[in-house]
């Protein structure tokens, strides 16, 4: 079963800023087609262990394994192509406003090596329909509602396949009914087999669309449901 198949791997892992150690001992594992929220109050430190499996933090104590990359060490030039297996989506949309919305995913796969054009239209056309925005490509992104530039957002993330999706408070910005189309979203990448690990304040979200829970908590990373 593809279920089994580890995606993240951390093993007593410590996350610092600077010298200050904000998650210590973190041990868990996320394996391909799991669901996980990531919660907790502000400030205890969600976003800082997000930054380490993309390796903006870097992993100095402890094992830790992210789409079969090692983050400790991690050779600097791997960096990129880690960041190639794990879609990323924070809760600002980050979409170029003076490009359409093909333009933007083009950017992205012409940054990662892409170079045929149609094969570019095509995956640019799948990655619009997987999020529901098939008739997008040409839009730019003012003429597009908050909830539909984070659905493009998404479809960025997923462009290289990745195999797990890092999500930092992606609807933080979004009432709750285009917070629930996002979840949508989520719900069929994640039935089609990627991993998708996302960080929230929103507990209706928890009990609306149940799954495993991880929470950072005095320093620990905890599991609620496992
Ligand atoms: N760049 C940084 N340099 C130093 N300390 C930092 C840095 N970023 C975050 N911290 C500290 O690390 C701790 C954890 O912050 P982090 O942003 O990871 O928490 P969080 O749970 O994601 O919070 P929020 O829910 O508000 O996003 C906090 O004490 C914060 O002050």
């Amino acid at each position: 079963m593809f279920s089994s198949e580890p995606v993240l791997i951390l093993d007593h892992a410590d996350i610092y800023q600077g010298s200050k150690l904000i998650l210590g001992d973190v041990s868990f594992q996320i394996n391909k087609g799991d669901f996980a929220y990531l919660i907790g109050r502000t400030g205890s430190g969600k976003s800082s262990l997000l930054k380490t499996l993309y390796a903006d933090l870097l992993l100095q104590n402890g094992k830790g394994q992210v789409a079969g990359y090692q983050l400790n060490p991690i050779k600097p030039r791997d960096i990129p192509y880690l960041r190639r297996k794990i879609g990323i989506v924070f809760q600002d949309f980050q979409l170029f406003s003076d490009r359409s919305v093909e333009d933007n995913l083009k950017f992205v796969l012409k940054a990662t090596g892409w170079k045929d054009k149609g094969e570019m239209n095509n995956r640019i056309a799948e990655v619009l329909m997987q999020v529901g925005l098939g008739t997008a490509q040409k839009k730019m992104p003012h003429q597009l509602s908050g909830g539909e530039q984070q659905r493009v957002v998404v479809a960025r993330a997923m462009l290289n396949e990745p195999q797990i999706l890092i999500a930092d408070e992606p609807t933080g910005n979004l009432d709750p009914a285009v917070s629930d189309q996002i979840m949508k979203v989520f719900q069929s990448i994640n039935n089609a087999g990627t991993a998708v690990l996302m960080a929230t304040h929103n507990y209706e979200l928890l009990n609306k669309y149940p799954a495993r829970v991880l929470r950072c908590q005095e320093g620990q990373v905890i599991e609620l449901n496992g």
